[in-house]
């Protein structure tokens, strides 16, 4: 016969099965399910729309001295789109396989995560638990396409400062090997338009002076003899040291536009960058920098979509009760940490740029990162492992 399955699994699997894909997730249904949960172990709820429709909701356990600050239990709701030919089953379907891999999008990034959290609180309630200082878990919406809507909005809304968060854990990636990674800071998103504009003709002319493409083409290759040397870097180390790919800077050519027709030179042309800043960078020179090579070219202009002026870090450093905790902890599991800067961006920059500690951990050890990836999956036995972890983690924090 085949084993029961446990219930903390079937209630993942129901949230899993919530369809919150960019760009149009389910934001009620899943708020009303989170609701509904919270009302199930007796936890106070708020809902707060930051902008039309974009729903989030925190769910609060009141602690023994709500006067000190309070722990934030924090995961977006949100998951990226899918190539749907290219996974093996339906990505909200949340379908278990023989082997105990349960498939679904966002099975890793990170409703995985935010429901750990969720049955950490439970086995802790169901022990009598009364924390000392406050617990929220906020479940935001948003995240995957920047937060410029979710988070970056929450942390100046009074309902969010009504939390008096204290410290905050988020999501992580996954490792590949026997260990546990620790974010305890990222690198600063930009994405850069570098705009061209010249003199326009005949294709079959050779205009030299004041040619928008070639123009462009020239801070482009600026830009990549910089990658190129972020990427020496990364591969050979710096000064003898190693490094990961969250201390170097990147930048990535993702966007080419220009022209109207083939016998028409353009009279303007575009790309488009994404670079991400390492806490290691002095975020103004690094500015500085590339407007100089792009504007040093006349009619070449840089542009921000998108601007992150801080990339803030958390102390890992002894005697920070946070990170000493979260040590402690991962001893006591038998857990090797791996303390290191997020190559992305999650909602943890908003949160760390307005002075609150965070760290990102996604209990994820052993797996092929699967994030935004086709057939993303996570180990039944693996979630189930977690919930101790967070538990003990959350009871720890909690009791500071
Ligand atoms: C400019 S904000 C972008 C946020 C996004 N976060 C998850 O993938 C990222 O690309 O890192
Ligand atoms: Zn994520
Ligand atoms: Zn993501």
């Amino acid at each position: 016969m085949a084993q029961q399955e446990h219930p903390a699994v079937t209630r993942f699997r129901e949230y899993l099965r919530i369809n919150t894909m960019q760009p149009k997730p389910d934001y009620q249904k899943c708020v009303d399910f989170l609701a509904a949960q919270a009302t199930e172990l007796g936890l106070a709820y708020k809902v707060v729309e930051s902008a039309p429709g974009i729903l989030n909701i925190f769910i609060t356990l009141e602690g023994t001295d709500p006067s000190l600050p309070s722990i934030l239990l924090n995961s977006h709701t949100d998951v990226v789109p899918v190539f749907r030919e290219k996974w093996s089953c339906d990505p909200f379907e949340a379908i278990k396989r023989d082997d105990g891999y349960i498939l679904a999008r966002g099975a890793q990034d990170m409703k995985c995560v935010g429901w750990s959290y969720f049955e950490a609180i439970r086995a802790l309630l169901a022990k009598g638990w009364k924390p000392k200082r406050t617990v929220h878990m906020s479940f935001v919406a948003d995240e995957e396409i920047g937060g410029q809507l979710g988070m970056k909005l929450l942390v100046n809304r009074q309902e969010f400062k009504d939390l008096n968060v204290g410290f905050a854990l988020d999501e992580g990636i996954a490792s590949e090997k026997d260990t546990i990674r620790v974010f305890y800071g990222e690198r600063a998103p930009w994405w850069v338009k570098v705009v061209s504009t010249g003199q326009t003709g005949h294709g079959s002319q050779l205009i030299i002076e004041d040619n928008a493409t070639l123009k462009l083409m020239k801070v482009i290759n600026k830009f990549m003899d910089y990658r190129a040397d972020q990427e020496y870097k990364l591969i050979h180390g710096i000064d003898g040291r190693k490094v990961e790919l969250g201390d170097v800077n990147t930048i990535n050519l993702t966007m080419l536009n220009a022209g109207v027709q083939f016998n028409v030179v353009p009279q303007d042309a575009w790309a488009g960058f994404d670079v991400r800043v390492s806490p290691r960078t002095d975020i103004n020179e690094f500015k500085n920098m590339l407007i100089e090579m792009a504007e040093s070219e006349p009619g070449v202009k840089l542009e921000f979509v998108t601007f992150f002026g801080s990339n803030k870090l958390t102390p890992i450093d002894d005697g920070n009760q946070w990170w000493e905790t979260v040590t402690k902890v991962a001893k006591q599991h038998n857990i090797s940490l791996e303390p290191e800067i997020f190559p992305a961006a999650t909602d943890s920059r908003y949160l760390r740029e307005i002075g609150i500690p965070a760290f990102g951990i996604s209990y994820l050890k052993n797996v092929p990162i699967l994030l935004h990836d086709h057939d993303e999956r996570i180990h039944e036995d693996q979630f189930l492992e977690g919930i101790p972890f967070y538990s003990n983690l959350i009871e720890q924090l909690a009791e500071l």
